[in-house]
């Protein structure tokens, strides 16, 4: 499928300069969507993953639904502030700002397999702050997985070792 005849692309948003992947027109077609999942699923389909974790939000409609296809468990990355157990938390720089991420400290069990998956992949800030938390707490991590990557902004360089799979690239 071409996927860029249903993601939606939005210049100066949401500041000048940045042009935006809007994957909402995506995840209104629900067969669209479907064999995007699917899609990605195919791509791992080689990986012997035990959890996949998933950062805010756009990470979650991504994430959670290829676990939920793969059977395995989905452990949420959350922005700081919002998780009610025990965290542990990173600060990372984004394309447009600054953030802050946390996880649960008994989300990933050391020696676990985690794919991370999210929809989209830019500057990597966001994916290797990710790595890093699943590492923090032994989890190996065994790659990632988005539905768009922008080649431009080099985010894999941020993923050294790790196994970058993605539908569409930019
Ligand atoms: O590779 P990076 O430069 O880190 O950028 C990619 C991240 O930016 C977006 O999330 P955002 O922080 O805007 O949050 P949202 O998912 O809550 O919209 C997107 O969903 C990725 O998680
Ligand atoms: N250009 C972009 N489009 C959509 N989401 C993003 N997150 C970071 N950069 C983005």
């Amino acid at each position: 499928m071409d996927y860029k005849n249903y993601i939606r692309v939005i210049p100066d948003f949401p500041q000048p300069g940045i042009s935006f992947k809007d994957i909402t027109t995506l995840l209104n077609d629900g067969a669209k969507y479907q064999q995007a999942i699917n899609d990605l699923k195919e791509l791992v389909a080689g990986l012997k993953i035990d959890l996949i974790a998933g950062p805010e939000a756009r990470g979650f409609v991504v994430g959670a639904p290829l676990a939920y296809a793969l059977g395995v468990g989905f452990v949420p990355i959350r922005k700081s502030g919002k998780l009610p157990y025990k965290t542990i938390e990173v600060e990372y720089d984004l394309e447009y700002g600054k953030d802050r991420l946390a996880m649960h400290s008994d989300a990933v069990k050391p020696g676990q397999n985690v794919l991370i998956a999210d929809d989209l992949l830019a500057t990597g800030g966001t994916i290797s702050t990710s790595v890093n938390l699943v590492r923090e707490l032994g989890g190996n991590v065994i790659g990632t997985a988005f539905l768009i990557e922008l080649s431009e902004l080099n985010g894999r360089a941020k993923l050294p070792g790790i196994e970058v799979f993605s539908l569409v690239t930019y």
